[in-house]
């Protein structure tokens, strides 16, 4: 059996005057092929010997169990030298019986791959033998490892996947996938990291980079679509209202990546906060800025709002060959268990989805329980992804999604991978204290379980 490999491709880095700043293609898995099998060895019961004497008929007894077939012939041959011995009037030899070959173990999460299948040339499923997960994907789906080698803790989330298992196929087929190692347009280098001094400096680098976007989009395609998310996020970008001037906001589309069901007014809606913060101090016209309708049951909030971004004309809202909305820019936050949007480890929602482009969430596991949320495959279409954590609360994630490759699902930010656009992260320098970039180059540093801390 060959197991999974962690491999780290091409990566390089470079330092600017108020950051550091690393460029970095993803990372992939590299798996072998042949599927994994239970490696229970065969249960036989052993061919029938006739007794020749009470003796020998209780040791017929003791054989007559299950027993791997490796081993029966030993034992027949055992019951046969007694039988001969007996007869010679000599103490049975009891013959050793040959060693079982111990099976070599690798180390979880390894041995519980199977093998990729790719059904589309551009996707890889995890085929997972119904013996090995009987009750779905295991709570430690987690499964990827900390730098001390320990398996990380259990995803929070409550609810394990449960109409993954396909009955004709008696197999689970992992719905998340991976993208190939090569982007649509051919081109590795989509990603880099930006590390900042502080949160003073990552805030306005986000605003920058929010501006330079909206200018340049405008400039190419007179208007400007962005998808915000809510958190910390929000107040990072208070900044925008200094750069008031620079952008022509009459032209910017504003849309939620997602949003907790409630009313605007509520403390907890992102769009309120927004709008409290910075929006209405822009002069976006109120048409649009595009939020969700909190009154509404959550699956047809969902639905609701995925018509409103449907009923936009292609000139604002262009769509990709599988009928993707092409964001311009969308702006990431990240949980502390590497959650993006309202996508939670090993939910459902993460699941390839092409039909829908939002989805409900319920028993969110961050509160408030109901939101709604764009795709993993909505995000990925947009022309640019941008992922800011900051403060040393998301240190251990940061290295964790950056640095160790984790199984699909386990860490959502892991799967960002904008097909034909660009992935920026920006983090301060708490948040990306556990990273080490000057390694990214180094292979013999991968895996990661061995490599030194960076020095402080
Ligand atoms: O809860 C929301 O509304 C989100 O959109 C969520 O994805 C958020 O961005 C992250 O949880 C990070 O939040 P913090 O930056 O506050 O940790």
């Amino acid at each position: 059996m060959k197991g999974a490999r962690l491999v780290r491709r091409s990566s390089r880095t470079r330092t600017t005057a108020h950051a550091t700043t690393t460029t970095a293609t993803r990372r992939g898995i590299e798996r072998g092929s042949g599927p994994v099998q239970a490696n229970k060895g065969s249960l036989g019961l052993r061919r029938s010997v006739g007794a020749a004497n009470p003796h020998q008929a209780r040791l017929l007894r003791l054989c007559a169990v299950a027993e791997p077939t490796g081993e029966k012939e030993n034992k027949e041959q055992a019951v046969a030298n007694v039988a001969a011995s007996e007869e010679a009037g000599k103490p049975a030899r009891k013959k050793k019986p040959a060693k079982a070959k111990k099976e070599k173990k690798e180390p979880w999460p390894l041995t519980r791959y199977s093998n990729p299948v790719s059904t589309t040339g551009k996707t890889h499923y995890n085929v997972i033998h119904r013996s090995q997960w009987p009750t779905g994907v295991p709570s430690v789906m987690g499964g990827h490892m900390m730098p001390s080698g320990e398996v990380a803790p259990v995803a929070t989330s409550p609810s394990a996947i449960k109409d993954i298992y396909d009955a004709t196929q008696t197999q689970y087929v992992h719905p998340f996938h991976y993208y190939e190692e090569e982007r649509v347009d051919g081109t590795r280098e989509n990603s880099s990291v930006n590390v900042h001094n502080n949160k003073a400096s990552l805030s306005a680098s986000v605003c920058d980079e929010f501006a330079s976007k909206a200018k340049e989009s405008i400039a190419a395609t007179g208007k400007f679509t962005v998808a915000l998310s809510g958190g910390s996020l929000i107040q990072m970008l208070e900044g925008l209202k200094e750069r008031k001037q620079e952008v022509d906001w009459s032209k910017v589309y504003v849309f939620w990546v997602d949003e907790r069901l409630c009313d605007l007014s509520d403390k907890d809606s992102n769009a309120g906060a927004a709008k409290a913060a910075f929006l209405d101090d822009l002069g976006i016209p109120e048409g649009n800025h595009h939020t969700i309708d909190g009154s509404l049951p959550v699956d047809q909030a969902a639905r609701a709002y995925e018509g409103k971004m449907l009923q936009l004309s292609q000139e604002v809202l262009p769509r990709t060959e599988d009928n993707l909305p092409v964001l311009d820019l969308v702006v990431l936050g990240m949980g502390p268990d590497a959650h993006v949007a309202s996508l939670f480890p090993n939910r459902q929602e993460l699941a390839e989805n092409p039909k829908q482009w939002v989805l409900p969430v319920s028993n969110s596991p961050k509160p408030p329980s109901e939101r709604i949320t764009m795709t993993m495959d909505v995000i990925n279409s947009a022309r640019q992804v941008m992922l800011v954590a900051a403060g040393k609360g998301k240190a251990e994630v940061v290295q964790r999604v950056l640095e160790h490759q984790s199984l699909p699902g386990a860490l959502p930010a892991q799967l960002v991978m904008p097909k034909q656009g660009k992935l920026v992260w920006l983090l301060d320098a708490e948040s990306a204290s556990e990273i080490s970039p000057t390694t990214w180059d180094d292979n013999k540093a991968w895996p990661r379980n061995n490599v030194p801390k960076p020095s402080t």
